[in-house]
């Protein structure tokens, strides 16, 4: 459906599946989405065509997408954050054929909501259950991720990605903030200070193939590019950081890829803007400009990453001299432990990846534990879009 248009007739006949995620943010409460969301769906829906599902485990949500009835369904609406979207996701690209272009509504319940964010940022709307539930009633379909989605390569299986590829710094925030789940959103911010406190060094080999930005290798209609061109200051100063051949040393038996070695402390790969609600992670980044935009902090001391922390909100940290801030079509991370032997997760839309050895992440208690920790093998991120 092109953007802008609405359900047919024949797609209001279908059935909505809406997957409410209780575990999500600080614990969803389904009262919620019948207050906020379901009387805005019932302008679209016949209530009767609308089936709502409060998932009892992980991995449900992409089970139950796995397994519908796609020809009888107009839309998966998710009412969770960033891990409900990536299971449905997970669960539809699983499928293969058309279910990789079905609709997924998103009602941000999460604690990041990074997904939601970004779609409400570029259509100027706010990004709140009712306004994104009164998106998915007016069945305005935007690109979200599949001519753009990522195949990660990870140790253990493939996991598709709409969102985000973290390693290092910006993973164990993400995950060991779980156990602080209750406190919605502000558990990143309260375990980025932990970890800043309790700084972990890390090594690691990152290969990327950037890609040039120059106003004249602009394709029309490409958001990322446009800004590269320089709309607003703010953003045009964070794209100004994207010069990949600056970033990192050559390659020589691998032309146009470069490699940053060492103490590289966290890597954000970023298929969209926004990484959380009031994190203006990667402010060039578009969901169908083929590339994932890549944030590597190396050699940052505690107080130049507390500094980075106070100006993610606006996308300043693009420039800070700890940051590389680059465009690449695809990349390679071969991670080495931490220097306390902790952490050093890998996570794919804020879900933890497992090894491919099922010793370490098999479960996330495992995963946290000391004792199981040992190194991921190399990861390799393509972009699905050429
Ligand atoms: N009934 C359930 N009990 C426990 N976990 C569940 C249940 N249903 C789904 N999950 C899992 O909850 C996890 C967290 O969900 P989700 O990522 O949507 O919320 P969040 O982490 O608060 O938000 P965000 O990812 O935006 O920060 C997901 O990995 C999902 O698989």
């Amino acid at each position: 459906m092109p953007n802008g248009a609405t359900w047919s007739d024949a797609e209001k006949k279908k059935r909505l599946l809406v997957l409410v995620n209780p575990a999500a943010g600080k614990g969803n409460d389904v009262s919620a989405y019948e207050r906020d969301v379901a009387p805005v769906l019932e302008c679209a829906f016949d209530r009767a065509r609308i089936d709502v599902v409060v998932t009892t485990r992980r991995g449900e949500a992409q089970e139950r997408v796995a397994s519908m009835d796609l020809q009888n369904t107009a839309a998966v609406v998710c009412v969770g954050g960033d891990g409900t979207i990536a299971e449905v996701f997970n669960g539809l690209m699983s499928r293969g054929g058309a279910a990789e272009k079905f609709p997924i509504g998103m009602i941000p319940a999460g604690s990041g909501n990074a997904i939601a964010k970004s779609l409400a940022h570029a259509g100027g709307e706010p990004c709140d259950r009712a306004s994104a539930a009164l998106a998915v009633a007016r069945g305005h379909i935007a690109p979200a991720g599949n001519g753009d989605a990522a195949a990660t390569a990870a140790t253990a299986s493939v996991m598709h990605s709409l969102l985000s590829f973290s390693w290092g710094f910006f993973a164990d925030v993400d995950i060991e903030s779980e156990t602080m789940r209750w406190l919605g959103g502000l558990r990143f911010t309260i375990q980025a200070i932990v970890r800043i406190l309790f700084l972990r060094r890390y090594s690691a080999k990152l290969r990327f193939k950037p890609l040039a930005i120059t106003p004249d290798a602009v394709p029309a209609g490409k958001k990322s590019k446009e800004l590269a061109i320089g709309q607003e200051p703010k953003e045009a100063a964070a794209v100004a950081a994207m010069d990949g051949a600056s970033a990192g040393d050559a390659i020589a038996d691998r032309p146009g890829w470069r490699e940053i070695e060492g103490d590289v402390q966290g890597l954000w790969a970023l298929n969209l803007p926004w990484g959380g609600e009031d994190m203006y992670a990667a402010p060039g980044a578009a969901p169908d400009d083929g590339c994932y935009d890549l944030l590597v902090i190396a050699g940052a001391s505690r107080l130049s990453l507390l500094g980075l922390l106070l100006i993610f909100d606006g996308g300043a940290h693009c420039t800070h001299p700890a940051v590389t801030y680059v465009k690449a079509s695809a990349f390679e991370l071969d991670p080495g432990p931490s220097h306390t032997g902790k952490g050093g997760f890998i996570a794919v839309d804020g879900e933890l990846v497992a090894r491919a050895d099922g010793k370490w992440g098999r479960t996330r208690r495992q995963a946290r534990s000391p004792s199981h920790w040992s190194p991921y093998d190399p990861v390799g991120v393509v972009n699905a879009d050429p």
